[in-house]
C-alpha cells in the first residue's frame, strides 16, 4: 500500500475530550492516557491548549517531554500570546506540532469574533507564520468550515498553505455535516485550491446529530488523510469521532475504503478502559467495539450459527481489539446448542440426551427468572438435576409459604412420597424453619439438622441461592443441595435432596429399615 493510502489518526481526548463537561483530568492522569495512545500507535496526541491553565500547560510539556514515538501537538488560537506558549510547551517533543485555528463561518466571524471576513484570513496567515517560526509541523482548522462559505473556505485555505500550515483541517465543529455534503465540502476543496497538493487535509467531526464517524468515513473518500478523534468518542457536547470506530471501520472495510492506519488494535479495550475509568464516563454496553455487548452473543439463532462458523455473525475478532475472546451469554433466548457447548467447555458430560433435554428444560426455566445465566449456575442446576433424578422417592410438587410481619410464617407444601401427593402444612420461626417442619411432618425421618447454608450463586438480586443441608441420622451425615431464584424453594429441594441421600443410603446398608 502506497503512503497515499495512509490515514494518519490525530487523537484529542486529551484536549477535545477533556471539554466534556465533568472530563476534567490531572495532569498524572493526562500522561497515562498518553502513554497508552503512543503504544496504540496513535500518529498524533493533541495534549492540550497550553495557553489555558498553567496546569493545561505543564501537562503538554510532560507529554511532549515523555512521549517519542507520536507527534505532541497543542492547540492555540490564531493570537501570538496562544502560539507562543504552545512552542514553549512543545519545545523539547522528539515530535511537536501548533495546531492554530480560527472561526470562517459567517455565524462565527460576525458573532463570536466580530471581524471581518478580511481580517480573519490576515490573523489567520500571521498565527501561522508565527506558528511556522516556532515548528515546522503546523496544523491550522478552519473552525466551523461546514457552516462556512465555500469560496470563502477556498481563499483562506490556500492563504494558510502558502503561510506555511502543513495540514488543513476542515472541522464540523457542531455536527451539523451530511456525510455526503460533507464528503463535497473536502472534495471541491482539494480540487478548487491550487497549492492543495502541499498539504495534509483533515477532518474533526463532532457528534450533535450522531453523524461524527460517517462523515470522517466519507471524508476520506473525498482525499482526507487525517482523521481526528477521541477514545470512546469524548468531546464537547456529544462529543468527537470515536477512535476506535473509525479505526475499525478503516480496518474491517478496507475492500471499499483502500486505506490503513497503523494503529495496533488490540490495544483499543485497554485504552477505552483507561479513558473510561479516569473520566467516570461509562461506556454503555451496545457501544461499538468498546461496549461488554460488541462481542457477545445471546440468541440461540446467532449462537448456533457462531459455534458453526464464527463469522456468521461477527465481522471483526473479539482479539483484534483486546478482548480475551467472544462471549456467549445464556439467557432465555439461547439454544441447545450453545447449552450442550457451554456444558462442554465446563467438563459437564451429561450421560444422554434425555439428560441434556431435562437440564436444558430446567435452564430454560431458570433463564425465565433471571437475565443472564452464569456458569455456576449451570453447574448447581446441573448437579441438582443428577441428584434429583438419583433420588426420586421425595419430591416437590409445590410450595407455598406467607411470611408476614408480626405473624409466624406458615408453609404449604404438596409432596410427592414414592409417586403419592401428600399435603402437608407448619409453621415455624422463620419460612425455611416452617418449609423443614412441614417436610418432617410426614418424612418423620429423625434426623438431625447440622447446617444450613445459603450462597448467592452470583452477583445481583436475581441470582440463584444455592443451599447446602446437613443432615445427621444414626451416626451417618449427608449434604443435601438445591438451587434456585427463590431461596426458600431452594431450601426446601436440599432438604428433601438430603432426605433421599440418607434414604437411599439406608435402604442399601439395611433393606428393611429404610425411611418410611
Ligand atoms: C471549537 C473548539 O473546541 S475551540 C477550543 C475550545 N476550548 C477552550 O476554550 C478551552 C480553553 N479555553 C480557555 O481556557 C479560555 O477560553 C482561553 C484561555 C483560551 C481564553 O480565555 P479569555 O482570554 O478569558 O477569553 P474568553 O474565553 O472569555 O473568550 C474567548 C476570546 O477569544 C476569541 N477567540 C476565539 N477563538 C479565537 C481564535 N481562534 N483566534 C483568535 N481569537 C479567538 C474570542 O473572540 C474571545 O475574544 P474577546 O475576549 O476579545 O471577546
Ligand atoms: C479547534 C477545533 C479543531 C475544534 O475542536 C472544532 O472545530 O471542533
Ligand atoms: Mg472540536
Amino acid at each position: 500500500m502506497s503512503n497515499n493510502d495512509r490515514v494518519i489518526i490525530f487523537d484529542t481526548t486529551l484536549r477535545d475530550g477533556e471539554q466534556s463537561p465533568g472530563a476534567s483530568m490531572t495532569k498524572e492522569e493526562k500522561i497515562r492516557i498518553a502513554k497508552a495512545l503512543e503504544r496504540l500507535r496513535v500518529d498524533v496526541i493533541e495534549a492540550g491548549f497550553a495557553i489555558a491553565s498553567p496546569g493545561d500547560f505543564d501537562s503538554v510539556k510532560t507529554i511532549a517531554e515523555t512521549i517519542k514515538d507520536s507527534t505532541v501537538c497543542s492547540l492555540a488560537r490564531a493570537i501570538d500570546a496562544d502560539i507562543e506558549r504552545a512552542g514553549e510547551a512543545l519545545a523539547k517533543a522528539n515530535s511537536g506540532r501548533i495546531h492554530t485555528f480560527i472561526a470562517t463561518s459567517p455565524i462565527h466571524m460576525q458573532y463570536k469574533l466580530r471581524m471581518q471576513p478580511e481580517q480573519v484570513i490576515e490573523q489567520a496567515v500571521r498565527a501561522i507564520s508565527k506558528a511556522r517560526s516556532l515548528c515546522a509541523d503546523v496544523e491550522f482548522s478552519c473552525e466551523d468550515a461546514s457552516r462556512s462559505e465555500i469560496d470563502f473556505l477556498c481563499r483562506v485555505v490556500e492563504a494558510a498553505i502558502d503561510a506555511g500550515a502543513t495540514t488543513i483541517n476542515l472541522p464540523d465543529t457542531v455536527g451539523y455535516a451530511i456525510p455526503e455534503h460533507y464528503a463535497a465540502l473536502v472534495r471541491e476543496l482539494r480540487n478548487r485550491v491550487p497549492n492543495a497538493d502541499k498539504a495534509i487535509f483533515s477532518v474533526h467531526c463532532h457528534n450533535d446529530l450522531g453523524l461524527a464517524v460517517a462523515n470522517s468515513l466519507a471524508a476520506i473518500d473525498a482525499g482526507a488523510r487525517q482523521i481526528e478523534c477521541t477514545i470512546n468518542g469524548l468531546g464537547e457536547r456529544a462529543g468527537n469521532a470515536a477512535l476506535e470506530e473509525i479505526v475499525m471501520a478503516i480496518k474491517t472495510r478496507q475492500d471499499v475504503l483502500g486505506v490503513h492506519t497503523r494503529i495496533d488494535t488490540p490495544h483499543i479495550l485497554s485504552t477505552s478502559r483507561m479513558v473510561s475509568g479516569i473520566t467516570g464516563f461509562p461506556v454503555q454496553p451496545n457501544k461499538a467495539i468498546v461496549g461488554a455487548n460488541a462481542f457477545a452473543h445471546e440468541s440461540g439463532i446467532h449462537q448456533d450459527g457462531v459455534l458453526k462458523h464464527r463469522e456468521t455473525y461477527e465481522i471483526m475478532t473479539a482479539q483484534d481489539v483486546g478482548w480475551n475472546t467472544n462471549k456467549m451469554v445464556l439467557g432465555k433466548h439461547s439454544g441447545r446448542n450453545a447449552f450442550r457447548s457451554r456444558l462442554d467447555e465446563l467438563g459437564i458430560v451429561l450421560p444422554s440426551e434425555s439428560d441434556l433435554n431435562a437440564a436444558f428444560a430446567r435452564f430454560k426455566d431458570l433463564a425465565d427468572k433471571k437475565h443472564e445465566v452464569f456458569d455456576e449456575d449451570i453447574q448447581a442446576l446441573v448437579s441438582d438435576a443428577i441428584s434429583e433424578e438419583a433420588t426420586e422417592y421425595y419430591k416437590l410438587v409445590s410450595m407455598e409459604v406467607a411470611s408476614k410481619t408480626g405473624e409466624v410464617p406458615v408453609a404449604h407444601l404438596v409432596l410427592s412420597i414414592d409417586g403419592q401427593e401428600h399435603h402437608v402444612e407448619s409453621d415455624g420461626s422463620g419460612p425455611v424453619d416452617a418449609t423443614f417442619k412441614a417436610i418432617e411432618s410426614v418424612a418423620q425421618s429423625g434426623a438431625t439438622l447440622q447446617l444450613f447454608s445459603v450462597n448467592a450463586i452470583t452477583q445481583g438480586t436475581d441470582s440463584q441461592g444455592e443451599v447446602t443441608v446437613r443432615l445427621e441420622l444414626g451416626g451417618r451425615v449427608i449434604n443435601g443441595n438445591g438451587a434456585d431464584t427463590d431461596i426458600v424453594m431452594a431450601s426446601a429441594r436440599a432438604y428433601l435432596n438430603a432426605l433421599n441421600l440418607l434414604r437411599e443410603g439406608q435402604a442399601k446398608a439395611h433393606p428393611q429399615a429404610a425411611l418410611v
